[in-house]
């Protein structure tokens, strides 16, 4: 290692957001894909930014030349980015180079599917899957991060180059789809002789400092337990800090609780560990006297402002420990937040100036973490007025009207287990039957039809004042009537109003519903230039009034045919906003779950006989360390039979969930206790239906068959196989035919003949297998 060490900086932040405070890298991306921009236009734009950036960070108060500035300014993701670094191209990519590579593997392009996308953590960002065989190149590739490096420096800036760690990258990796049972994680050794170049690399250019992330070390749903990838990094670290040219290391864990490796970890030789105090624990009985631990004490996952006085406890227990030097960071990168709050105005003039008092964005963490640092290098007293107001802040917040409702509070601690109860399955199975009159194998949607542009600049124009609420609602009405007539004309068996008034599943509810306010500005990244504007769930829940039941019954009224009612989960609704910090999330989810019944209720009430909650963020908020999973399943679970269980046992009850890894949540799912399931099953070719029939699942089920994240139209005998397939594995009079998801980002064209050849391959396995009605 390098003679010159230098001390590691008292504040920092695991990395910031990337894509810019007026969404600069979005439209860059944007207008690259589009032709209009130059790929030296979209450089000169990253970097752009990029300065930007890091003067801000400057501004904010963090040091320009002791490697504070956390560096990981990505094109589009940065799982993508180790993917380059190591030149780990699956072989299909074969033939490209620089950026048409990179957007290949992230996009695709006319001859070659991307690679697969997935969530990171348990956020919704979504990184690409690596996929490693055992002849996939695993080397020192691509010079990206070092050239980066001398950019900065050039600019005035002592950067710390950012990287996922060896061992993250190939526990989030799947197998070559060449060797379907190949472990990546066997090849750690290789690519750790990778890493140790890219460092040397980095350590020729004279970075001082570099932040290896392994978030994997905190997860129990990876191929590992995180126990086990702790001691796998215990190993690696111990390799990379025996390397001789390299800079010193970082090494954090953010998302989770990583307090079991630390101690292995700190007798690595890497110069600084940072854990994450908030999601997981400060390690106990560890020996830190050689190390330098970096408190992730403010959070970088949700958007409240920090308690203060309580970091400052949390970091005053950190520095009895004997670290050789503690220091104040962020629980992960801030890439989860939006900018700025300063971006912000709330229409309601009340709310308007709480929230922003309320809330840290990321400029105003990178100020918290500022405050903290200056507690460590001067003495507690030095931020006593800082402490106090942040105190002050709480306490007005805790008391300000709507944060607790005792009518919402009083609901919730009313319930029992009665209200999440419906009669047995086999009672409602028959009295749906009666009252449906669905043929065998019944074909739906799953919700949403194409949002065309013309749905859209109707909603913009409405915001803005331009087009009447009385226009727009006609407008929507017309868009639902054509919706109508098309599924009737395609002759599908339960029909959709097709949301088009909805410009998000959650957002259109956060917007009815009271306790949520939304932001005009709070953009993050969910993936590539794909952003969203998560709703801040700040106070009590409850519904104000119907909020689907206009939209529906004018649906139904068109036709004789069954219309599903649509309403999003309560645990979708939280993992796609930003929910309070001050209640638990089983409350939280009990108070939405609560609105959702009123809904629902209203909804049979006004002769809707089937309703759908969708929940494809089940899998998504599941816990990171196995011992917490128990607590989530039951709220999870809970929340939506509190929602779906008013009604009467003829009125069926339909979920949907977009995804196919169902190992850690089955019980769960049967536990939803939803008449009718339906989930992504297509790109696996339908395996789930037997692993669920295994599992014990025996209600109503529609594994997805056409896989709607490709613009690709599947044809009847495709379709027709897939439906076999599902229909060797259950029972045919329990099984429903569907796309995976819901067609929303889809255009017409390739919608109607997609639905067409759907409709036709059911037609075709009901006679061959003797079903029709
Ligand atoms: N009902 C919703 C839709 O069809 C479900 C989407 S799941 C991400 O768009
Ligand atoms: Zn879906």
């Amino acid at each position: 290692m390098s003679a010159a060490t230098t001390q590691f900086p008292t504040a920092t932040i695991l990395a910031y957001p990337r894509i810019g405070r007026g969404r600069e890298l979005k439209r860059a991306l944007e207008a690259h894909w589009a032709g209009r921009i130059t790929e030296a236009e979209l450089i000169q734009a990253a970097n752009d930014l990029r300065k930007e950036n890091l003067a801000r960070l400057v501004e904010l108060g963090l040091n320009p030349s002791d490697a504070s500035l956390a560096d990981a300014p990505s094109l589009y993701d940065q799982v993508l980015d180790a993917t380059i670094l190591l030149g780990a191209i699956p072989p299909r990519f074969a033939g490209r180079e620089g950026l048409d590579l990179y957007f290949a593997l992230a996009r695709g392009d006319d001859n070659v599917g991307p690679e697969e996308m997935t969530k990171w953590f348990d956020t919704n960002y979504h990184y690409l899957v690596p996929e490693i065989g055992p002849d996939t190149p695993l080397r020192f590739a691509d010079d990206t991060i070092t050239r980066r490096f001398t950019d900065a420096r050039e600019w005035g800036y002592v950067t710390r180059p950012v990287l996922v760690g060896p061992v993250t990258y190939l526990a989030l990796a799947k197998a070559d789809p060449a060797t379907p049972d190949f472990d990546p994680l066997t090849r750690i050794d290789e690519a750790v002789a990778a890493y140790e170049e890219a460092l040397a690399s980095l350590h020729a250019a004279g970075a001082p400092w570099v932040q290896l992330d392994e978030p994997a070390l905190t997860s129990d749903n990876l191929s590992r337990t995180r126990v086990e990838l702790g001691e796998l990094a215990a190993r690696v670290y111990e390799r990379l800090a025996a390397s001789q040219n390299r800079p010193q290391i970082l090494l954090t864990t953010p998302y989770g609780d990583a307090s079991h490796a630390v101690g292995a970890l700190a007798k690595t030789g890497v110069e600084a560990l940072h854990v994450d105090t908030l999601r997981g624990a400060l390690p106990k009985g560890a020996d830190l006297s050689g190390v330098t631990l970096v408190v992730g004490a403010v959070d970088g996952r949700y958007i409240w402002r920090a308690d203060l006085a309580q970091l400052r406890e949390t970091l005053k227990a950190a520095q009895a420990l004997g670290a050789a030097h503690v220091t104040v960071a962020t629980s992960n990168s801030l890439q989860h937040v939006p900018h700025d709050t300063a971006l912000e105005t709330w229409d309601d003039a009340t709310l308007n100036e709480n929230l922003h008092a309320w809330l840290a964005f990321a400029d105003q963490k990178v100020l918290e973490v500022v405050t903290l640092a200056r507690g460590v290098d001067e003495g507690w007293e030095a931020i006593d007025a800082e402490v106090a107001e942040a105190t002050r802040v709480l306490e007005q917040r805790a008391a300000a009207p709507g944060v607790v409702r005792p009518e919402v509070r009083s609901r919730t601690a009313a319930l029992t287990d009665a209200d999440r109860a419906r009669e047995p399955y086999l009672e409602r199975e028959a009295a749906q039957t009666e009252r449906l009159h669905l043929p065998p194998l019944p074909t739906t949607t799953i919700g949403s039809f194409p949002q065309t542009t013309e749905i859209r600049k109707a909603r913009a124009a409405n915001a803005r004042g331009e087009l009447s609420d009385a226009d727009y609602e006609a407008r929507m009405r017309e868009e639902i009537a054509s919706v109508i007539t098309l599924q009737e004309e395609l002759g599908l068996d339960m029909l959709v109003h097709g949301e088009a008034e909805r410009n998000d599943m959650v957002q259109y509810f956060a917007e009815l519903l009271d306790g949520f306010a939304a932001t005009r500005n709070g953009w993050v990244q969910s993936y590539g230039s794909r952003c969203t504007r998560p709703s801040v769930l700040w106070g009590d829940v409850s519904r104000p009034a119907p909020m689907t039941v206009g939209w529906t019954s004018y649906a139904q009224s068109l036709t004789d045919k069954p219309v599903k009612g649509m309403l999003t989960g309560p645990v979708t609704i939280i993992a796609w906003s930003f929910p309070r910090n001050d209640l638990p999330l089983g409350e939280i989810a009990d108070q939405i779950g609560l609105a959702l019944r009123d809904e629902v209720s209203d909804l049979e009430a006004a002769g809707i006989a089937a309703i759908q909650v969708d929940e494809p963020a089940l899998r998504e908020l599941l816990p990171l360390d196995a011992d917490r999973h128990a607590d989530y399943l039951n709220w999870s679970v809970g929340s939506f039979r509190l929602a779906t269980s008013s009604v009467r046992p003829d009125t069926q009850i339909h979920t949907h969930l977009c995804y196919s890894e169902f190992g850690q949540i089955i019980d769960a799912i049967k536990g939803l206790d939803a008449d009718v399931t339906s989930i992504e099953a297509a790109r696996s070719k339908m395996e789930v239906v037997p692993e669920l029939a295994e599992a014990g699942f025996d209600h109503g089920i529609g594994p997805g068959v056409w896989d709607i994240h490709a613009p690709r139209v599947p044809g009847t005998e495709e379709l027709a196989e897939l439906i076999g397939l599902a229909a060797d594995a259950v029972p045919v009079s329990r099984l429903w035919v569907n796309p995976d998801c819901g067609l929303k980002t889809r255009g017409y064209v390739e919608t109607k003949a997609s639905l067409d050849n759907l409709v036709s391959a059911t037609r075709q396995v009901r006679a061959q297998r003797g079903l029709e009605s």
